[in-house]
């Protein structure tokens, strides 16, 4: 048969091929997930990965229960955050002591910007401007001004894409999101490093978005310091602890402004003056969140053997997939992408505008599709190459078609 007399390909039939032919299917039962709701909210809250309860009953069993504070040694919380943060290297392209796991992103930004203005200043005392990305998640604004104030910056609130271009001698540092969460817009990771660094300035990124959903190359592209957080595509759970990564070469000079004990040089000889310890555990502040930091460990078994540039190849598929299937089942002009259609700049979701789409979402939800809603007018849907199946994009395409079909 030729291609112009060959039936067309139902994207029912054609998510059942695209399922069939997926080398990551099998990893799905690595999940505690039900096949009456399509998940597509692992870009705010992973799913369960199936180890997680387990792990933590033993950890508070055994572990508190039993050796109590014996396993500060002996289970090896002590060392944990930086034992998981080599996990979380290994998933973002940074060789290990590098990364600390612990506190919230919102936290490892404050540490990050404020420790990254202090070393562009000891350089050159004269740059006093922190840029932003303009459309940045809001806690990393918030605290980017409050650093900025607390380090006589000025904060200037740029587009991502310019943010190449707007890096001067005045710039201390910029502070810029890798995916924006609400298009899903990639930004040029490497691109920005090179230009802010040519400008003698240094580069915060926030991974959230990112890590977990696609290959990051932290050392490879020269990135000074990162921040991110595990409870969306890595899976660690509500609340998960977030990870501060800084460069080797700087960590000598990184003057964290949450110098707490933990990072103290020996914390147990309860020094008057502080001292900082050396390598990524100067990063750290006070004591470990050790059961949450355990259920991300285990969280993290599920990458084992799992190639990202599979991932990142079956993320743009599903979501080029949910585009079609939205073209095919949604009449012309009732939603409208804010997610670019380059692949070099596309996350691993499909924004969606469209009016009323606080209510849209909200029926979505009732007929098990779950995404989210962003202010003021955006369908949010999230996909997680580990777990997120053709079916299921193909699934929320149709049943979105139903419910906005209902409010016209
Ligand atoms: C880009 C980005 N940064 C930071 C945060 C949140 O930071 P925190 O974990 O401190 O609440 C989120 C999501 O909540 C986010 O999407
Ligand atoms: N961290 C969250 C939370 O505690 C409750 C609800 C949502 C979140 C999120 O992560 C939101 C997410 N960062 C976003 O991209 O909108």
């Amino acid at each position: 048969m030729s291609d112009a007399t060959k039936p067309t390909e139902s994207p029912a039939a054609k998510a059942a091929r695209l399922d069939t032919t997926d080398e990551l299917a099998k990893l799905r039962d690595r999940f505690v997930l039900d096949d009456a709701t399509v998940y597509l909210d692992g870009n705010s809250l992973g799913a369960l990965p199936a180890g997680v309860q387990d792990r933590i009953a033993d950890v508070v069993g055994r572990e508190w229960g039993q050796l109590r504070i014996r396993s500060w040694t002996e289970s090896g919380w002590w060392t944990a955050p930086e034992r998981i943060g080599d996990r979380i290297g290994a998933l973002t392209g940074a060789a290990p002591g590098q990364i600390v796991a612990g506190d919230s992103t919102s936290v490892n930004v404050f540490k990050a910007v404020v420790g990254a203005v202090r070393m562009a200043q000891q350089a050159d005392p004269a740059r006093d401007e922190v840029l932003v990305d303009a459309t940045t998640f809001p806690t990393d604004g918030y605290i980017a001004e409050s650093a900025a104030r607390m380090t006589g910056c000025a904060i200037r609130a740029v587009d991502a894409a310019d943010i190449a271009a707007a890096a001067g001698p005045r710039t201390a540092v910029a502070l810029v999101n890798h995916v924006d969460y609400r298009t899903g817009r990639l930004h040029d990771l490497p691109g920005t490093t090179a230009a802010v660094h040519a400008a003698g300035a240094l580069v915060v990124w926030d991974l959230c978005h990112t890590a977990g959903a696609l290959p990051v190359g932290l050392d490879e592209h020269g990135v000074d310091l990162a921040v991110g957080c595990t409870y969306k595509y890595l899976n660690g759970g509500p609340g998960a602890p977030a990870y501060l990564y800084v460069r080797r070469d700087l960590q000598p000079r990184f003057d964290s402004p949450l110098p707490g004990w933990n990072s103290h040089r020996d914390p147990f000889a309860m020094e008057a003056a502080y001292r900082p310890a050396d390598g990524s555990v100067r990063g750290r502040v006070g004591t470990p969140e050790i059961l949450s930091l355990l259920a991300l460990d285990t969280a993290l078994d599920v990458w084992d053997g799992v190639s990202l540039d599979a991932v990142r190849a079956k993320s743009l598929a599903l979501t080029d997939f949910f585009l079609e299937c939205v073209a095919a089942y949604v009449p012309d002009g009732v939603v409208r992408s804010v997610t670019p259609a380059e692949h070099a700049e596309r996350g691993s979701q499909v924004a969606l505008r469209c009016s009323d789409a606080g209510a849209v979402m909200g029926e979505l939800i009732a007929r098990g599709v779950v995404g989210d809603f962003r202010e003021p007018d955006i369908l949010r849907f999230g996909f997680t190459p580990l777990y997120t199946r053709f079916a299921d994009a193909e699934r929320a395409a149709r049943v979105l078609a139903q419910v906005l079909e209902g409010t016209r």
